[in-house]
């Protein structure tokens, strides 16, 4: 399933933080949240092309929709929310067990589908940061990524 990684630690978590409030840190958090997903779930399509049809009920057929939009906003705030609780993990883990019943309760979403999302942020991510620590980053999301797809089939 999901490599292991070391524990994110205290360090790990301020790093992972500080880094992700410099994606959002202008003012411009919105637009670049959705260009961000947009660049993700185009890369998710295109190297699993099957996972577009997980998508039909949020008119994916048109990936500038409203619909689509609102759908990639709700992931990447979700991330947001998450990659913020780094340092509260009980509220963490609380929230990541209902994500976690959420995407159980879609047929055909599978753990793998999350590793191909993983590697695709972290290269946009690469690119998108100034500075960008790739062992923060794979230590903390490790846990949030397990929390959420750990049980998936
Ligand atoms: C860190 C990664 C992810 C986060 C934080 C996340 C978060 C979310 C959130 C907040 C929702 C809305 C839940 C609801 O209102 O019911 C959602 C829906 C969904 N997610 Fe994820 N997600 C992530 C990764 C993925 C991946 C990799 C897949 C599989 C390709 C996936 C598949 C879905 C599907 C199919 C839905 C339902 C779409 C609909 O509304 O019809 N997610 N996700």
């Amino acid at each position: 399933k999901f490599e292991s990684s070391d524990h994110c630690s205290y360090e790990d978590a301020d790093i992972v933080m500080k880094e992700w409030q410099h994606v959002l840190g202008n003012g411009q958090s919105a637009p670049i949240l959705l260009r961000t997903a947009n660049v993700i779930f185009s890369g998710l399509f295109e190297k699993e092309p099957t996972s577009r049809d997980l998508f039909t009920r949020v008119n994916v057929g048109d990936m500038h929709s409203g619909e689509f939009l609102a759908h990639t906003l709700r992931v990447m705030t979700g991330l947001d929310e998450l990659i913020n609780k780094l340092h509260s993990p009980a509220v963490l883990d609380s929230m990541l067990a209902h994500l976690a019943e959420q995407h159980a309760a879609r047929d055909g979403v599978k753990h793998d589908l999350f590793y191909v999302f993983r590697d695709i942020m972290y290269s946009s991510l690469s690119q998108l940061l100034d500075e960008y620590n790739p062992d923060a980053w794979k230590n903390c999301m490790f846990h949030i990524l397990y929390g959420i797809a750990g049980a998936l089939p």
